[in-house]
């Protein structure tokens, strides 16, 4: 058997899947966690690939890496890091990302040129922060990785120059996502000087290899490799509840919105990804399950025993600053608690704001795609939770189809690294079957159309969205 290995170096943990190249049936996995926080030692998910990796690597005839899109990790001339990493949902550099889009020309011009209206995500971003507060360090930067291109360099032989590829360069902010060309004039002008990139492979070629000679693909982000686990085609618009909360779609064409709500990724095919992020996902859960005293179970429980509409209460979960809308610094809000809220109140407000959340992503999606999603697949952590499964195709407006549990972004990778090992215009035809289908339901969707209207008038007294562009 021909096996292949998919990591997902994602924002909490590294994931390992060790599958069949022939049609993806994995087996084995594991997964470490990362270190909490925004600014993490780069070392640290070095440390994680190795734990992931460890008696599994030996056994695969090729790798891929998905990793957390956007981090900063700036290395010196040796190659050791210059600082911790400023990872996505970082939001110091949000004033750097408003100076950078007035350099610009403005946010059109912005989107033009790169994809995407810049926001504090983008890695460019945090090179400008970093030369405005830490001068000293950025002067020491000779070059600057994405997260999965210094994982896939821990798994190359050593001496392997950097590489990346087209889906996770077009989040850095100095890469044009629409003719996949690096801009380092864009780096030089944010870093205050010049700084190597890595070399960009194409999607199915070989960047290099392991010390016992097996290759490595190009990897990509973790949205892109999700993707490609998913077999997303055209019309299928994935929601993905992870540490970020994203909704996906593939496109033949590159899309350059000027409210700077849908970001233009390019994919890891050739196409393009389209896409809405939030900052806030399935941590607001984590968090409420924290204050309340219970696990996740615990909390879903709490959730279903609650009546639609949590008693009045809404939550603005934006703890963490928010990014769509763009909102750095936010802070989450609670408007309607009452002496009569009760604690399962608490925890139904906080998954109906983030399926509210989760909703509001669709729409811009799809307003900007004009497209109407054929299916709408959920997937990540928080798509575990059985309060979400049961609310989520009222909140969506749609029937939501549900994959089977899986690591989606470590599959994608390891689909890569099928693709490379046996070539072709397209990679391998993975099925994913068995995904079970939640009904839409009209009298849940009426109910949820009251909360989401709460929803946003409570968001909009604190934060307004940029309009829809007509
Ligand atoms: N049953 C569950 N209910 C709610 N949240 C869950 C559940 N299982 C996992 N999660 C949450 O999902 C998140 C991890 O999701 P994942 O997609 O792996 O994130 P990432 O890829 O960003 O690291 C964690 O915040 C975790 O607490
Ligand atoms: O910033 C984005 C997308 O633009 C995030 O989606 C990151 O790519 C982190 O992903 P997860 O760790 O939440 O999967």
């Amino acid at each position: 058997m021909t096996l292949v290995m998919g990591i997902d170096s994602s924002t909490q943990s590294c994931k390992a899947v060790l599958v069949d190249a022939a049609d993806g049936t994995v087996v084995d996995a594991r997964s470490v966690p990362h270190p909490p926080g925004t600014e993490v030692d780069p070392r640290a998910w070095h440390a994680a690939v190795d734990a992931a990796t460890e008696g599994l690597l030996e056994r695969a005839d090729a790798v891929a890496v998905g990793g957390q899109q956007h981090g900063m990790v700036a290395l010196d001339e040796d190659g050791v890091p210059v600082r911790d990493a400023l990872l996505w949902n970082d939001t110091r550099s949000a004033a750097a990302a408003d100076d950078l889009v007035a350099e610009m020309g403005g946010p059109a011009a912005c989107a033009e040129r790169v994809g995407s209206v810049l926001v504090a995500s983008f890695t460019v971003t945090k090179l400008r922060w970093l030369r405005d507060a830490e001068p000293d360090t950025a002067a020491r930067v000779a070059s600057v990785l994405l997260p999965h291109d210094w994982v896939s360099l821990r798994l190359s032989a050593p001496g392997t120059d950097a590489f990346t590829d087209r889906g996770d360069a077009s989040g850095t902010g100095y890469f044009d996502a629409a003719t996949t060309r690096w801009l380092p004039d864009l780096l030089g002008a944010a870093l205050g000087h010049d700084a190597s990139l890595p070399r960009l492979v194409a999607p199915a070629e070989q960047a290099a290899a392991t010390a016992a000679g097996a290759p490595i693909g190009a990897g990509t982000g973790d949205n892109m490799a999700a993707a490609l686990g998913l077999g997303l085609r055209t019309g299928d618009v994935l929601v993905s509840l992870g540490t970020s909360g994203v909704a996906s779609t593939v496109s033949a064409t590159p899309v350059a919105d000027p409210t700077g709500v849908v970001t233009g990724f390019a994919d890891a095919a050739g196409g393009y990804l389209p896409m809405v992020t939030t900052i806030n996902a399935a941590r607001i859960l984590d968090l409420q399950a924290a204050w309340l005293g219970v696990d996740a179970d615990g909390l879903a429980e709490l959730a279903l025993s609650a009546e639609p509409g949590a008693g009045g209460v809404t939550l603005s979960p934006y703890y963490g600053g928010e990014r769509s809308p763009n909102r750095p610094r936010a802070t989450g809000t609670w408007s309607g608690l009452t002496d009569a809220t009760t604690r399962a109140d608490l925890a139904r407000a906080a998954v109906e704001a983030l399926l509210c959340s989760a909703a509001e992503a669709i729409d811009r999606l799809v307003a900007e795609t004009g497209r109407e999603p054929r299916r709408v697949l959920l997937t990540g952590g928080a798509a575990r939770s059985r309060a979400v499964r049961a609310l989520a195709p009222g909140f969506l407006g749609r029937e939501v189809h549900l994959p089977p549990l899986a690591e989606y972004v470590a599959l994608g990778a390891a689909r890569q690294a099928a693709w490379v090992l046996g070539g072709g215009d397209a990679p391998p035809a993975w099925e994913v079957d068995g995904a079970e289908v939640l009904p839409a339901d009209d009298a849940l969707l009426a109910r949820c159309g009251e909360v989401r209207a709460r929803y946003a008038a409570l968001r909009d007294a604190t934060t307004a969205w940029p309009p829809v562009p007509r």
